[in-house]
């Protein structure tokens, strides 16, 4: 009988790499004062974005960061969330501002990141920074794709030369995470929905990442046995559990290495968005 994978912890990784954040930022605000300050902007009553700004603020008090939170209701206007935005890039001790995805309907996501000071953009999702990722010289990187890097470093696999495989194309996964595996030498391929035979082109894959949105997508038969397996889906099944793009249970018996949901890429996410932010601080340090 096969091997079942080997799961990565998300959760562990993410604690060491904040355990260091905090350690960098004691020494940052000892040596020049500047204590990294976050602002959150949510604006109406979704959920799932309302756990995600909590833990973000959580993440931030742990690390000895300053942080605020906006909440605005769900009827807020496009002129005013920029207002609020432009606001907050003069003030001083924030460092990164980060607005809540997804925003209600009648707002236009792309104008309210577009006004977000590239300085401050610790989402890395202006098109300055998403122009800067794509010739490799950046400050930022998008939060969830720099975690996953960060999960595969964690287990040591070599990326130089593999078959890449991403399912899904959205901005703030798809494209940049295909990046930065291409910046690691990876041969990268990008499925999406209209895409031939996508079971096939997966099954290519030794390193496997889904982004598609879809609760199990990825089944055991299109899965190389021993490959790296990483889900991004924060999904419901049909018992409303949380779970990801991968049926977890089926995969498990065929791949290496497998990321869970909850526990896997979601805490690095919020890890790497504190990386963002004190990498800013130190630039305002002169660091
Ligand atoms: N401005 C942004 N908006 C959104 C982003 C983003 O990076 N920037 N990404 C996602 C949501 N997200 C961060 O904001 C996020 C999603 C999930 C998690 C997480 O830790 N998930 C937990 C489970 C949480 C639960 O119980 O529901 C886990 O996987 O263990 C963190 C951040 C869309 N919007």
């Amino acid at each position: 009988m096969a091997n079942s994978a080997v799961i990565i912890d998300g959760k562990a990784v993410s604690k060491q790499t904040r355990d260091n954040i905090a350690v960098e930022t004691a020494k940052l605000k000892a040596e020049t004062g500047v204590t990294p300050g976050l602002a959150v902007v949510i604006v109406g009553d979704d959920s799932a974005s309302r756990v995600y700004v909590n833990n973000k603020k959580k993440a931030c008090a742990e690390v000895g960061f300053y942080s605020e939170e906006h909440a605005l209701p769900a009827e807020t206007t496009q002129e005013e969330l920029v207002a609020l935005v432009k606001e907050l890039n003069t003030r001083e001790e924030i460092d990164g501002i980060l607005v809540q995805l997804p925003l209600p309907k009648h707002i236009d996501e792309k104008a309210v990141i577009e006004a977000i000071s590239p300085k401050k953009d610790v989402d890395a999702f202006h098109e300055q920074n998403v122009g800067k990722i794509m010739i490799g010289n950046y400050s930022f990187l998008p939060c969830t794709p720099a975690g996953i890097v960060e999960l595969i470093d964690s287990i040591g696999v070599d990326v130089t030369g593999k078959e890449c495989v991403v399912i899904g194309r959205s901005n703030i996964v798809g494209k940049p995470m295909a990046m930065l595996m291409l910046h690691k030498n990876a041969t990268v391929t990008i499925c999406h929905s209209r895409t031939r035979d996508l079971p096939e082109v997966c099954r290519r894959a030794d390193i496997l990442i889904a982004a598609v949105g879809i609760a199990k997508f990825v089944k055991a038969d299109m899965v190389k046995p021993g490959a790296v397996v990483i889900d991004v889906g924060m999904d419901r099944d049909e018992n409303g559990k949380l779970c990801g793009d991968v049926d977890f249970d089926a995969v498990k018996e065929v791949a290496g290495y497998l990321t869970p949901v909850p526990g896997g890429v979601g805490p690095m996410t919020i890890s790497m968005l504190m990386k963002n932010t004190l990498t800013s601080a130190k630039e305002r340090a002169g660091r």
